[in-house]
């Protein structure tokens, strides 16, 4: 059953039979995602899990038009509001992304920009989506995002550059850059997972109220099996390449899916770890199931 929050009408965004592939040097492609097909609907949370290497973050970056040149990829589909990404021009799908989905990566150093102040940075994101704000009222806006996550001194962090934030001040301005400007899908791609625990749960706290305020919907990658439980409405589960299962997240600890269940296993506790955690034993048979 779907949440509360979630319409059932026309998803906000389809993806059908992605194959994504890199050419090794003997010139033999091996597909990193295999025939990966998802829908996400209008304000929904959908979390992807799965191991290193499963394909998660080309899946998110295919979306955006981001793979790299390498790649050989295929659709069968990729729609996103309605509109048709596969035979758009290059150009106004660019526009179409990067007015509506906004992407937050694991390491706010290799997003902002060095040399430009927070304040310079979060104008232009405000400009590229309402270009004719411009003067005090592009201050305040920069303010209130500034304010939206928390940060308590937003105009002396204003007048900062990035390498002068902490890990966790420069994910929320990245936050703040992404979501207050108004997309209608947020990519996260471990947006947290190189922050210490507690800082980690103040940007998940922001991250929270403005997805939820916005009613932005949600890509959230990780590798955390109990974040995605607790903060997203449905999971994605990828085994090199593919998804193998898909759940409510609430009833995600009752997977089926012997893999789900290998990565349940072995996701240690925090009170009384044991001293030793389950090893996978893959089955060949899930890469073709
Ligand atoms: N530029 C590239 N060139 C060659 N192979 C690549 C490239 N990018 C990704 N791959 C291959 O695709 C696989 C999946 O990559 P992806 O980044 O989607 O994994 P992931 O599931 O997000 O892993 P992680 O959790 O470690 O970020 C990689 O393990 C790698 O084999």
């Amino acid at each position: 059953m779907q949440p509360d929050h979630i319409q059932s009408h026309e998803p906000l965004c389809e993806i059908a039979n992605l194959r994504i592939g890199f050419r090794g040097h003997d010139g033999h492609l091996s597909e990193a995602v295999r025939g990966l097909s998802l829908r996400l609907q209008p304000g929904e949370r959908l979390g992807i899990v799965g191991e290193s290497g499963s394909g998660k973050s080309l899946t998110g970056r295919a979306l955006l038009g981001l793979l790299p040149s390498s790649a050989h990829w295929s659709a069968d589909g990729m729609r996103f509001g309605g509109e048709d990404l596969l035979t758009m021009p290059a150009r106004e799908r660019r526009r179409l992304c990067g007015q509506q989905i906004g992407m937050i990566l694991q390491d706010p150093k290799y997003s902002l920009n060095p040399v430009m102040t927070v304040e310079q940075q979060l104008k232009e994101a405000f400009r590229l989506r309402s270009p004719s704000l411009r003067g005090q009222p592009l201050k305040d806006r920069v303010r209130e995002a500034l304010e939206a996550v928390h940060i308590r001194n937003p105009d002396q962090v204003a007048k900062a550059y990035p390498h002068e934030l902490s890990g966790g001040m420069g994910q929320r301005m990245m936050i703040a850059m992404m979501v207050s400007s108004g997309p209608r899908l947020l990519i996260a791609d471990e947006p947290t997972s190189a922050l210490d625990i507690l800082v980690a749960q103040q940007v998940l706290t922001v991250l929270d109220e403005l997805v939820a305020q916005h009613r932005t919907s949600l890509l959230f990658i990780s590798h955390d099996l109990p974040l995605v439980m607790s903060f997203c409405d449905r999971v994605a589960v990828m085994y090199a390449g593919r998804v193998v299962e898909t759940c409510a997240a609430r009833d995600l600890a009752q997977a089926t899916h012997p893999y789900t269940r290998g990565l349940l296993a072995a996701t240690p506790p925090l009170n009384n770890p044991p001293a030793a955690l389950p090893v996978l034993a893959r089955d060949p048979a899930w890469l073709s199931r």
